[in-house]
């Protein structure tokens, strides 16, 4: 389910976090792997009140993993600690604890000092929609314990999930995500976290096609056998040549032997989300 975020649910959403925050110890802030900064919501360190916060790089198992390092090594230049993680297999969320702890580790140290055992962590997991947080949340759980993420006014009771030396709350924080910059909600269409309803399926493509001409050409020509690559990635003739490539390729013609564009377009980000054409990165930090 795509939100429509108008004022109102932005108040509301952030309002329900902030009350959330008065009950943790950190913050498990989710971003997408393939897309670090356009997945982000834009003030969310306004948001957090400097709460400790531990970035997730969600979807990993998707993205670029040359660029998650530069992403990782980006995030640790601004004193962030970022953990890769694919939450459909699990793949990363044992280092969650792991670096809980040593994130933690002043305030822990204090209270064993005063002789008090310290207890469990307590921590919040927040992110915009579709990043995967409730697949996260039921990955640590080991169970499924948040079948949906809440919906910004909607309440529900909220409970602690014990994972071993934490304890997540079970319905996490929604945030929103940027959308004063075209090509943050083009990076999100792509992914499939922006339903094509919002923005036309064939600007998309083309924005994906782009793209992918210029980072992932080679992979993308193998998938779809395209031999020319196109001289100029700004040329936008050029770029729709692909795209009727690919459309023929997958035989989305229609009669005339012209190649039905939305076809095709819908075919190549369908197979883009996939996985099938290998991994990606949509942005990256240099
Ligand atoms: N490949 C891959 N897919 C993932 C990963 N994590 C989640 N997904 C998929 O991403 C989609 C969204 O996951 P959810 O857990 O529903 O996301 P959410 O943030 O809870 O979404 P909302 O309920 O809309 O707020 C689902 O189809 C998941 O299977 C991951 O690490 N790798």
């Amino acid at each position: 389910m795509t939100i429509q975020w108008f004022p109102g649910h932005m108040t509301r959403a952030r309002r329900q976090i902030q009350e959330k925050l008065k009950l943790i110890d950190l913050v498990i802030e989710l971003i997408d792997a393939r897309l670090p900064l356009s997945s982000r919501n834009p003030m969310i360190d306004e948001i957090l009140q400097g709460k400790p916060r531990m970035i997730i790089m969600n979807k990993a198992d998707l993205a670029d993993s040359a660029v998650t390092q530069q992403w990782i090594a980006y995030f640790k230049e601004q004193g962030q600690t970022a953990l890769p993680v694919d939450a459909q297999t699990g793949t990363g969320i044992k280092d969650i604890p792991v670096q809980a702890k040593v994130l933690l580790k002043e305030k822990i140290d204090r209270q064993i000092a005063k002789g008090i055992k310290p207890r469990p962590i307590r921590a919040l997991i927040v992110g915009i929609p579709n990043v995967g947080k409730s697949t996260l949340i039921n990955r640590m759980a080991g169970r499924s314990v948040a079948a949906t993420g809440d919906r910004p006014g909607v309440t529900k009771a909220q409970q602690w999930i014990r994972i071993g030396e934490i304890e997540l709350l079970d319905t996490p924080g929604i945030l929103w995500p940027k959308f004063e910059d075209q090509n943050v909600g083009y990076r999100l269409a792509v992914t499939g976290a922006i339903k094509e309803e919002i923005l036309n399926v064939e600007d998309i493509a083309f924005f994906a096609v782009k793209y992918l001409v210029s980072y992932y050409w080679d992979t993308m020509a193998e998938r779809f056998e395209l031999t020319a690559r196109p001289e100029d990635s700004e040329n936008p003739d050029e770029i729709v040549g692909v795209m009727e490539a690919i459309g023929r390729k997958r035989g989305c013609i229609v009669s005339g032997g012209r190649v039905d564009l939305e076809k095709a377009s819908g075919v190549l980000l369908r197979e883009l989300r996939a996985g099938k054409l290998g991994r990606f990165s949509l942005e990256a930090p240099y």
